[in-house]
């Protein structure tokens, strides 16, 4: 099987933030991920992993997008200034938390100029910070209408231009299920790029096991390809208590 990490911004939803580190390492979990950690101080983060024994797996760069304003800037011409502050704001928190991964986010935009942008910012980025290893992820148009990266191929053609070792693809099974229809299909396709893995089931974003993907074949495949990263469980629990929604993983 592979090494399963929990996503606490949207698992153990049901307790304050500082009390999921603990619900995840009873639950199992080894590793947590966190999508924007920027409302609390990064040292009480680090606390509650150390306390847990959690390893930090990833956290999204800012701004967050559940304000409602752009999701990220990577992509958005004339944003190149925010983009940079906001990737050594990440940074300041990656130095504190130790993430693996820090995921960029595309924001709204369409077009020619905006694949340009997303190149530059992020060839920028990865030598700005050649140690740090970053992804870009396709979200779905059904949950973000107008975001520049709504497609796996589409990434993968902007990866070929970034074309810098730290930068990778986010394999997500519910955005792959939506866009593309059969996620297997997309991780079989683009394996070779994807250096981390997100699972949830289409459309309603719950546990593992609720739409067609064969998540057993998904996980046997994922462990003969010798991916050797974690597979985080990045969903909003079908049940009351994010414990009951587990049964994916045993
Ligand atoms: O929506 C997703 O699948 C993600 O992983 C993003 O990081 C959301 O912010
Ligand atoms: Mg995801």
């Amino acid at each position: 099987m592979p090494r399963f990490a929990a996503n606490i911004s949207l698992l153990f939803a049901e307790l304050p933030y500082l009390d999921r580190f603990r619900a995840a390492a009873d639950a199992g979990f080894k590793a947590v991920e966190i999508l924007f950690p920027y409302d609390i101080a990064a040292k009480e983060t680090r606390r509650a992993l150390m306390a847990n024994g959690l390893d930090l797996v990833l956290i999204n760069a800012p701004p967050p997008n559940y304000t409602g304003g752009q999701p990220g800037y990577a992509a958005v011409p004339g944003g190149e200034g925010r983009f940079q502050s906001d990737i050594r704001r990440v940074l300041r928190y990656a130095e504190a938390l130790k993430p693996g991964l820090i995921h960029v986010m595309a924001g709204y935009a369409s077009g020619a100029d905006a694949q340009d942008c997303i190149v530059r910012n992020l060839q920028w980025a990865a030598d700005f910070a050649p140690h740090q290893q970053f992804t870009l992820e396709p979200l779905n148009p059904v949950s973000q209408p107008g975001y520049f990266l709504n497609d796996y191929d589409l990434a993968a053609a902007c990866l070929d231009r970034i074309d810098r070792p730290n930068v990778g693809l986010q394999f997500d099974s519910f955005h792959a299920r939506m866009i593309h229809g059969d996620a297997q299909a997309v991780w079989d396709r683009l394996r070779d790029r994807i250096v981390h893995i997100q699972i949830g089931s289409a459309p309603d974003r719950s546990e593992p096991g609720r739409d067609e993907t064969d998540f057993p074949a998904l996980f046997a495949a994922i462990d003969d390809s010798g991916y050797d990263g974690w597979v985080s469980a990045e969903y909003t629990p079908s049940t009351r208590r994010t414990e009951a929604s587990l049964h994916w993983m045993r």
